[in-house]
């Protein structure tokens, strides 16, 4: 049985992917504090939260049970992604459920500004019926300049060239092909403060954008230019907003989202040309309902091991490029395991070598599998395909992927060698037909090994009694041999053994083999 704890008030309607599911028990959760929260979690495997709740290293670390947390919505600034990340849970968000919502929250804002609505309003309920106080300014022929030319950047500026407002948008990331698209003009940082009218944010809050909008960039600005906030709090310095709000350079701002939430309390709330909305964005039915149902249909899909589409913290993978990798993760890892039992020492690098066919594919998921094969018998700790780069860059192991047309005869190859400060290991690996996976080559020693179960790697000098001796000394513990398999590349050289034996053979054993002469190592290995 599953258990999904349900937090910030995730509509109920949009848990129903969770709901019918009969192992999915789901949760709703009452406002908790950190302490609340690191006591309660370690009996759920999956977390939803929407921005009120701040899922911190400590509640990750106490989540024992954690596979995924997903967010009713777009930022994930309330989540440590890196200690998610290096525990392995996996983070999932709804990227587009709110879009719409926090579109029109913006242009409801810049209206409201243009036309000193809400402070209108509030003169009216004191009972003042005051015209000449609230002279505003037309949106038409202004130049509105959007900072984050993403999914709400874009559909906000179609919406402000639908009010007759010339766009311009800074947007390093972007193509112009896509802004020309949306025909919005592409400038500078710089061009976009000394032009524009308005101006309004839409990009996560990242050490880049943190303060982008300074007392640095208002001296840029035009005077009376009016500014809009309903993406990060954070982006815009709020003591240099309040300064150039105060000196006049800022005729009026809408801030939805604050650097510390809640606000209830800035000194920006003194001024009458300030608005300000408790991060409503995204408040609205019709989005608290998608964003609810995209992350629960997500949440399933991760507890399920199925593909899951919006991953924050590993790259989302095209379901085309995951169908055509899938049939070689199991391979990758396999061959993984492999080198971390044959490898002695600290490992350095790991390098994978793609060949043949798969060398035309995107091929990181198949490394990131090798990487999980490696770590997972060293490490205590839960290895998957979110943490397992991460850990290997924690312990200062490079990993490399590389692509070499030479496949040795097979459609496919991969080639995974592990560098130690004592040994450098190869290993290689193919399926049969589409699904029938097989060790083909240690160091370079051709074989036909199915990986799987345990298996004995005898590396010796290619002479007589080394085989019947090897075979004699496990018969005699009653441990049947499967299968067996020798390569070696010229007569009376360096030669491999690799058997399939249907129980682990007890170290003594394993000794004894060793003293036989000729016997070079040997080593047990449980795939
Ligand atoms: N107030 C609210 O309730 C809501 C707030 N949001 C916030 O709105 C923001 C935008 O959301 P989306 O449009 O969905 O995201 P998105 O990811 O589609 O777009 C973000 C855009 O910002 C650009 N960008 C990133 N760093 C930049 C930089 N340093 N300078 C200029 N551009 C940069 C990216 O290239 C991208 O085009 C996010 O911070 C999100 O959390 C989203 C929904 C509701
Ligand atoms: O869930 C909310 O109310 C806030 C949404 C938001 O800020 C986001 O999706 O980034």
């Amino acid at each position: 049985m599953y258990k999904v704890l349900v937090m910030d008030g995730v509509a109920e309607e949009g848990l129903a992917p969770l709901r019918r599911e009969e192992d999915i028990e789901v949760v709703i959760g009452r406002k908790m504090t950190e302490d609340e929260l690191v006591e309660t979690i370690p009996e759920y495997d999956a977390l939803i939260v929407r921005s009120a709740t701040r899922v911190t290293r400590r509640v990750i670390e106490a989540g024992v049970n954690l596979k995924v947390i997903g967010r009713a919505g777009v930022g994930v600034d309330n989540i440590d992604l890196e200690a998610a990340t290096t525990q392995g849970i996996l983070v999932v968000n709804a990227p587009d459920g709110n879009t719409i919502a926090a579109t029109e929250h913006t242009i409801a804002m810049m209206l409201a500004l243009a036309r000193n609505i809400p402070q209108a309003v509030a003169r009216l309920k004191e009972g003042v019926w005051d015209k000449k106080a609230f002279l505003g300014v037309e949106l038409r022929d202004k130049t509105l300049g959007i900072i984050g030319l993403g999914r709400i950047g874009s559909a906000v500026a179609k919406r402000a060239q639908a009010l007759e407002m010339n766009v311009i948008a800074y947007d390093p990331y972007i193509t112009e092909e896509k802004a020309s698209t949306l025909a919005v003009e592409l400038v500078s940082l710089e061009e976009l403060f000394r032009r524009s009218d308005f101006i309004t944010v839409h990009l996560p809050k990242t050490k880049e954008s943190y303060h982008m909008i300074d007392e640095r960039a208002f001296a840029m600005m035009k005077d009376g230019v009016r500014i809009i906030n309903c993406a990060r709090g954070g982006i815009i310095d709020e003591d240099a907003l309040y300064q150039a709000m105060l000196s006049g350079k800022v005729a009026g701002a809408a801030l939805d989202v604050f650097e510390k939430e809640p606000c209830t309390d800035s000194s920006l709330f003194s001024l009458p040309n300030f608005i300000a909305t408790p991060h409503l964005g995204a408040s609205t039915r019709e989005a608290q309902l998608h964003v609810a149902l995209d992350v629960a249909e997500e949440i399933v899909a991760a507890l399920r091991g199925k593909l899951v589409k919006n991953t924050v913290n590993i790259p989302s993978i095209n379901p085309q490029v995951l169908s055509a990798v899938r049939p070689y993760l199991g391979l990758a890892e396999k061959l993984g395991k492999l080198q971390a039992q044959l490898v002695t020492g600290r490992i350095r690098k790991i390098e994978v070598i793609y060949s043949g066919e798969l060398a035309k594919q995107e091929v990181s998921p198949i490394t990131t599998a090798v990487v999980k094969g490696i770590l997972d018998p060293i490490l205590q700790q839960t290895v998957n395909f979110v943490n397992a780069p991460v850990l290997a860059k924690n312990r200062g192991i490079q990993v490399f992927q590389a692509v070499d047309g030479e496949a040795e005869g097979y459609s496919s190859l991969i080639t995974v060698k592990v560098y130690s400060d004592k040994v450098e290991k190869s290993v290689a690996g193919t399926l049969f037909g589409k699904e029938d996976p097989r060790i083909v080559m240690v160091d370079g020693y051709r074989i036909d090994v199915i990986p799987s179960g345990y298996l004995l790697y005898v590396p010796h000098i290619d002479k007589p009694r080394i085989i019947g001796p090897v075979g004699v000394l496990i018969g005699e513990h009653n441990i049947n041999i499967a299968a067996m398999q020798v390569g070696r590349k010229q007569i009376g050289g360096r030669a491999v053994m690799m058997l399939s034996v249907d129980a682990p053979v007890p170290e003594e054993t394993l000794a004894e083999i060793a003293r036989i002469e000729g016997v070079l190592d040997v080593k047990m290995v449980h795939l």
